[in-house]
C-alpha cells in the first residue's frame, strides 16, 4: 500500500471521528513503511488538517458541488493541495494523486487532473487562512489584541522532552549530548533531534516545556507532599517525584493512570495513583496541590489540528462550569498556607482567567500571586497565557495561595 493511500485511509478515519495523534501511530505502527514514507505521511497527516480551511478554499471555487464528491477524491484533492502550498512542482504533485483516484473512482481521475492542475492561490479571510474557527478568532482578538500568534499553530514544531530519573537528572542527560539533545525553554526541558527512541529507557519523558511549566510553577521540593489533580497518566507527578516530591495523583481514568503507572515503574518512581471522580470532595489535604483540569484544548491545536474543526462555542462555557467544580475540590484538599496551581492547555478567556476570577469572588481566602515565567508570554494579569510559538502549547496557568 503506498503512503498515499494510507493518508487517504487516515483523513477518512480522522473525518469520522477518530482522534488524528493516536490513529497515526496506529497506522505507522500496523504498516512497514520506508523512513521516508513515515516522514511523508505525518507531514502529510498534520499538513492537511492544519490548513484544511484554507485547501477548500483554493478547492471549492473548481468543483461544482464539493459536498457531492466521494470523501476519499475529496481527501486526495485536499492534499494535492497542501503539496500545492508548499511549492511542489505539478508533475510531482498532481500524477500521483490523480493515480490514487483512480484507483477508487477511475470516473473522476479526469476532474481530478483538471482541479490539480488549475489550483491557484485565493485571497481568503483571516480566519480562513489560518483555517481556525471564526469564533475562535474574534474571542482572541478581543480579548488579546491580537492573533498573529495563531500563525504558529500551523508550523511543525520540535520534539521536547523532559528530564526525569534522580533529582541532578538533567545533568545526567546533558551527559548524553552525543544523542542529539539540545536545552530547552526551561530547566530539565530538552529538544531531541533524534528519532523517536524508547524514551523512559534513556530518563526522558516527552512533554512540551508549557506542560513541564505547570509543574515547576507549584514549587514543591524535596519531601514535600502534593496533590496531582486531574493528573491522567501522571505526566506531570512523575516530574514532581523525580524532584524527591511525594506525590499521589488522582483522576478520573483509570485506564490512563494504569499506562502511567507501568511507565513511572520502568523509571523507579513513586507515584500514588488513585481513581477518583474529583466532582466530588477528596480526604487528602496537602500544602501543595496541582489541578491540570480537562479543557477545550486550543493551546494544542498544532499536535490535535482536527480539534478546531470540531470545537463549538458551547463546550468552552460547558468546560469552564466543568472546571470551577473541579477548583472548588482543589481548593478543599489545599491546606491554609499552601498553594494552589490551576492549568489548562487553553487559551480562551472563559476557561483560564474566567473561572479563577470567579473563583477567588467565592473564596476570600485565596489569593493570586505573581510569578515570572520564563515563557513567552500572551498575557500576564491574572495568571499568565503562554505564546504557543517556537514549538510551545498554548497554557494558562494561576498560582493560589491560601491565606486563611
Ligand atoms: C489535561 S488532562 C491531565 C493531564 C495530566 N495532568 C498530565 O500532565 O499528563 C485532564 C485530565 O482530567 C481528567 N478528568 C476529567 N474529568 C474529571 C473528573 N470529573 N474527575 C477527575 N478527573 C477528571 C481526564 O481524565 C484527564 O486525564
Amino acid at each position: 500500500m503506498t503512503a498515499r493511500a494510507l493518508a487517504l485511509d487516515l483523513f477518512l478515519a480522522v473525518e469520522g471521528g477518530r482522534r488524528l495523534q493516536p490513529t497515526l501511530s496506529a497506522f505507522l505502527r500496523r504498516h512497514a513503511l520506508s523512513p521516508e514514507d513515515r516522514a511523508f505521511l505525518t507531514h502529510l497527516a498534520y499538513g492537511v488538517f492544519r490548513r484544511l480551511r484554507y485547501l477548500d478554499h483554493l478547492l471549492d471555487p473548481l468543483l461544482p458541488r464539493p459536498e457531492r464528491l466521494p470523501s476519499r477524491v475529496r481527501w486526495a484533492l485536499r492534499a494535492g493541495a497542501f503539496e500545492f502550498l508548499e511549492g511542489k512542482a505539478g508533475h510531482a504533485r498532481v500524477h500521483p494523486w490523480v493515480e490514487e483516484v483512480k484507483k477508487t473512482h477511475p470516473a473522476l481521475a479526469g476532474l481530478a487532473n483538471a482541479v490539480l492542475r488549475r489550483l491557484a492561490l485565493r485571497e481568503a479571510p483571516l480566519a480562513v487562512r489560518l483555517s481556525l474557527p471564526d469564533f475562535l478568532l474574534e474571542a482572541w482578538e478581543a480579548f488579546f489584541q491580537e492573533v498573529e500568534f495563531a500563525q504558529a499553530f500551523n508550523e511543525p514544531a520540535p520534539l521536547f522532552v523532559t528530564a526525569l530519573g534522580k533529582p541532578d537528572g538533567a545533568k545526567d542527560v546533558k551527559e548524553k549530548g552525543e544523542r542529539g539533545l539540545r536545552p530547552g525553554p526551561l530547566p530539565d526541558s530538552f529538544v531531541w533531534e533524534g528519532p523517536a527512541e524508547d524514551f523512559p529507557a534513556l530518563g526522558l519523558q516527552p512533554q512540551n516545556p508549557a506542560s513541564l511549566f505547570a509543574a515547576q510553577l507549584l514549587g514543591a521540593g524535596p519531601g514535600e507532599e502534593v496533590l496531582d489533580l486531574c493528573g491522567g497518566a501522571g505526566v506531570k507527578a512523575a516530574y514532581l517525584a523525580s524532584r524527591g516530591a511525594r506525590v499521589r495523583s488522582l483522576d478520573v481514568n483509570a485506564r490512563r493512570q494504569r499506562a502511567g503507572e507501568r511507565t513511572w515503574r520502568r523509571l523507579g518512581l513513586e507515584v500514588a495513583f488513585e481513581t477518583r471522580d474529583l466532582r466530588e470532595p477528596i480526604p487528602y489535604r496537602a500544602d501543595k496541590v496541582l489541578l491540570d483540569a480537562p479543557c477545550t484544548g486550543t493551546g494544542t491545536f498544532r499536535t490535535h489540528p482536527e480539534a478546531r474543526y470540531r470545537l463549538k462555542p458551547e463546550e468552552v462555557r460547558a468546560m469552564a462550569a466543568l472546571q470551577t467544580q473541579l477548583l472548588e475540590t482543589a481548593a478543599q484538599a489545599t491546606r491554609p498556607g499552601g498553594v494552589l496551581v490551576y492549568s489548562v492547555c487553553t487559551l480562551t478567556e472563559e476557561e483560564g482567567e474566567g473561572v479563577v476570577r470567579a473563583f477567588l469572588e467565592r473564596h476570600p481566602e485565596f489569593v493570586p500571586e505573581d510569578f515570572a515565567c520564563p515563557l513567552p508570554l500572551l498575557r500576564q494579569e491574572l495568571g499568565a497565557y503562554v505564546r504557543p510559538e517556537g514549538g510551545l502549547d498554548g497554557f494558562y496557568y494561576a498560582r493560589l495561595r491560601r491565606v486563611d
